[in-house]
């Protein structure tokens, strides 16, 4: 990752409006990770990796940034609730779980990038396949001109699969069905649990047989063809290493702080000891290995309405030393945020009309009235940030929505007349606004 702070902020531009200061410290915070992972091990040591707590409301863009930062890096990430953890002891999630939740969502990452790489190969499986099926089978110990024979029709079969040619033909497949192993079991369990399906193996790695078409096997056959493409090593490995490297988001930390009058909450304070070792730095057992929490970059995030970063234990707070805060969005920064970034509401409604051949026209004073009335539901209602603007969208197309199929073909053009008409009476009125917007 050798973008500079600078780089970072203009990429983030594209996606996230505003919140200038938490892009700038999130591209702060990533380049000192770089920097220190040039030093000699002995300054690594010393040099703590700094991680960030964002202070805002709720949907201003807190998450939006921090994954598509790991976006941008092609590191795992996840987000998790603090308030869904319970200390070690108590049933519940622990808080170790959130380190196999990013293992196994690097895992996914890793395979899909070398399933990516080998696609070629993955396919060349696949039509191999096919096309042995396709064949009658060549006899064991077939004289020199049968087989010279079968290699000719071979590879003409396979032109003809490769071509959909032959895509109605029927062929019988064998469908590996694994058990699901739980993700989210400590790896002793699902150590045990293994052991026990291996006992009564026979019902487990069952293959199932089954008629389809060539063309649906083509579909079939590819999880079983990048099983035997993909190297399990090298995708285990390099899952391993960039989950170390991984962003963990961890949203409502103010929600596990102990506040004023209860400030000896024993459960609350319980979590923050137990995600301190973690944010430390410190060694997870999962299933598929080994993971190191040192660099892993940690980003806390909270409204923090009623508590506050201080009422957090003193050692949590000091390993989340980049502060941050984010802004609530006006009519402006909403106005943005539907019309600007790469994949923008609007944009996402036009492509999904698309499909059914229906084309979508905004007019420019519609979409200020959509971010006009949008902030007015937040303000009279509850403030729930860029997420108001979905159910904003979602009420303004709502009959067009419904009715696509009708008007195929055919252009709408949103005015400023159309929003006012859907929802006026609906903004009008706090208590359907409620639950309507
Ligand atoms: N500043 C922004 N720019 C672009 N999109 C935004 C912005 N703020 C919010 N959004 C959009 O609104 C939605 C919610 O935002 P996000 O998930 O980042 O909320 P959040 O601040 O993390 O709140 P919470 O803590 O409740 O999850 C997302 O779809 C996101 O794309």
């Amino acid at each position: 990752m050798e973008m500079t702070p600078k780089e970072i902020v203009k990429y983030l531009d594209e996606y996230v409006v505003g919140q200038k200061d938490a892009k700038k410290t999130i591209a702060i915070a990533l380049r000192n990770r770089y920097r220190r992972m040039q030093l000699p091990k002995e300054w690594q040591d010393d040099i703590l990796p700094k991680n960030i707590l964002m202070i805002g409301p709720t949907g201003v863009g807190k998450t939006e940034i921090a994954r598509r930062m790991a976006k941008m890096m092609k590191v795992p990430f996840v987000k998790v609730e603090a308030s869904k953890y319970t200390e070690v002891g108590f049933v519940g999630r622990d808080v170790e779980s959130m380190i196999r939740d990013l293992v196994n969502n690097s895992m996914n990452l890793v395979r899909a990038e070398l399933e990516e790489a080998s696609k070629e190969k993955i396919e060349e499986n696949v039509i191999d396949e096919i096309t042995r099926k396709l064949l009658p089978p060549l006899p064991k110990n077939a004289p020199e001109e049968k087989q010279q024979e079968y290699k000719i029709a071979f590879e003409r079969m396979k032109e003809k699969v490769k071509s959909g040619a032959m895509d109605n033909a029927k062929i019988e497949i064998e469908i590996d069905e694994d058990m699901d192993m739980g993700d989210d079991l400590p790896p002793e369990m699902v150590k045990a649990q293994e052991s026990i399906v291996k006992i009564i193996g026979i019902f487990n790695k069952s293959s199932k047989k089954k008629e389809v078409t060539v063309k649906e096997a083509k579909e079939l056959l590819r999880k079983q063809a990048a099983e035997k493409v993909i190297n399990k090593d090298e995708l285990k490995k390099e899952a391993l290493k960039r989950a170390e490297n991984g962003i963990i988001f961890i949203d409502e930390i103010d929600k596990i702080a102990a506040t004023g009058n209860t400030r000896q909450d024993p459960s609350k304070e319980g979590v923050q000891r137990d995600l301190l070792p973690i944010v430390e730095g410190s060694t997870v057992n999962t299933k598929y290995g080994y993971v190191n929490t040192d660099h892993i970059l940690f980003i806390a995030a909270g409204a923090f309405h009623v508590s506050k970063p201080s009422d957090l234990i003193p050692e949590l707070q000091g390993r989340f030393p980049l502060r941050v805060e984010l802004q609530s969005l006006d009519e402006e920064a909403l106005y943005q945020i539907l019309t600007r970034p790469k994949h923008s509401l609007i944009k996402q409604y036009q492509k999904l009309l698309e499909v059914e051949g229906v084309e979508l026209v905004f007019d420019e004073e519609a979409l200020r009235e959509i971010a006009k009335y949008a902030y007015l539901a937040n303000e009279k209602t509850e403030d729930i940030g860029a997420r108001r603007l979905h159910t904003v969208v979602e009420k303004v197309l709502e009959d067009i929505n419904f009715n696509a199929d009708e008007y195929k073909g055919q252009t709408f053009k949103i005015t400023k007349d159309y929003v006012q008409e859907r929802l006026e009476d609906i903004v009008e009125n706090e208590e359907i606004a409620k639950y309507i917007l």
